[in-house]
């Protein structure tokens, strides 16, 4: 007897589990080729972000779609408060963020750097079962039923810079014996765009802050006001305009020097502040002068705010950091626009509503220098 070999039953069978198996690789290659177009076009579409708050609005309406995730969230450091400085100031609101989280050192991030002098490299992505206790301030607002999570480190040249945070329902979903070559390479494209964004932003904060005070410069509120008049003329709307200046400056400068000046100028802008809205704007136009724009705000209630700061400084000596202690005046003019002025040119409305608030602090200063006069 010779061996007959397989059967034709034992053949069909093998060819039929060697199809299954072919077609669930078929399967796997499409679904990997369909998660890479996935994220190749999540890449493109974070790269082209040109600003902080549309690169985190991509990241956490996209990310959760393209990687099927139940949360995304992100903690950046932020050691001295700077970036949210910069991104208040700049009109970033981040109440429209729940998802985004600051920490003020990178300790907080979690990632337990090695301490073998050996084993010392970048931090690795923790992943692994969500613990309430341990992922609280990674997952302020845990979805109900979250089981796995990985902590993915944004680094920058070996610096750490914060951490993607994501969250699954799936309890299989992050593993600790899963590879992490994967979220690493999503994570560098995430912090690379994040650090354009954030250097983007701090130029742009640069370029229209006042770097003595922080407050605006005059270039900001240039631009401010013609934006304010447009929407004022659309919305009917008032817009009012302060011009201070603080009173015998040069004799301040005098007695306790350019830098006691300078302390003096700080808290001047500081005092201004705390007598304004959110939605006005200060702004430095160089020297010892400030200018505010008081936003839906008639020629009497700018009148009410200019005396409150005009009390503020008066009624508080400043003192500085050197000992010594300064009584301080201002002089402020106050205009409106009264009627927007709709047939002239925007510039031209703008420009004079500064110089008539301009006229008005001249008048203050002649009749005798802290008070509040109004143009009219
Ligand atoms: N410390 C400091 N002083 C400045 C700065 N910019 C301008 N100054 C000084 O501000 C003073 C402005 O003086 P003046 O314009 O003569 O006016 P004033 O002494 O305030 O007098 P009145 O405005 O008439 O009350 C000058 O001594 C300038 O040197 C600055 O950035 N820092």
């Amino acid at each position: 007897m010779h061996d007959s070999g397989p059967t034709t039953n034992e053949l069909m069978t093998e060819n039929e589990s060697l199809r299954a198996r072919m077609a669930y690789l078929m399967e796997q290659a499409e679904r990997n080729h369909e998660i890479m177009r996935r994220h190749q076009a999540f890449d493109l579409e974070i790269v082209g972000c040109d600003n902080f708050p549309k690169l985190v609005t991509a990241i956490f309406r996209s990310l959760p779609v393209i990687s099927e995730l139940d949360i995304v969230t992100l903690s950046l450091v932020d050691e001295e408060a700077d970036i949210q400085t910069v991104m208040n100031v700049l009109g970033v609101d981040f109440g429209e963020f729940p998802q985004l989280h600051f920490v003020a050192t990178e300790a907080a991030l979690g990632f337990v750097p090695s301490r073998s002098a050996a084993l010392t490299g970048p931090p690795k992505p923790l992943l692994g079962p969500y613990s309430p206790v341990l992922h609280a301030a990674m997952f302020p607002n845990p979805p109900a039923g979250l089981q796995s999570i990985a902590l993915v480190p944004l680094l920058r040249n070996r610096r750490l810079i914060g951490s993607l945070n994501l969250g699954s329902l799936d309890p299989t979903r992050f593993t600790p014996a899963l590879g992490t070559d994967f979220v690493e390479h999503m994570a560098s494209i995430i912090a690379i765009c994040l650090e354009n964004v954030i250097s983007n932003e701090m130029l742009k904060y640069i370029g229209l802050t006042d770097s003595l005070t922080g407050v605006y410069n005059r270039r900001y509120i240039d631009r401010r006001l013609i934006e304010e008049i447009a929407r004022a003329r659309r919305q009917a709307y008032r817009i009012s305009c302060m011009y201070i200046d603080i009173d015998h400056f040069k004799q301040v400068n005098d007695t306790v020097g350019h830098q006691g000046g300078d302390e003096v100028l700080r808290e001047v802008a500081t005092r201004i502040k705390n007598e304004l809205r959110m939605s006005d704007a200060l702004g430095r136009f160089g020297g010892e002068e400030f200018v505010v724009l008081l936003i839906d705000a008639d020629l009497e209630s700018a009148v009410a705010v200019a005396q409150r700061i005009r009390h503020s400084v008066a009624s508080q000596p400043f003192h500085l950091s050197t000992g010594g202690q300064l009584p301080l005046s201002v002089s402020i003019g106050v205009a409106t626009l009264e009627d927007f002025e709709r047939d002239h040119a925007i510039e031209g409305v703008a420009h004079q509503l500064v110089a008539h608030a301009d006229t008005a602090l001249y008048q203050a200063k002649a009749e005798g220098r802290n008070r509040v006069v109004s143009f009219d």
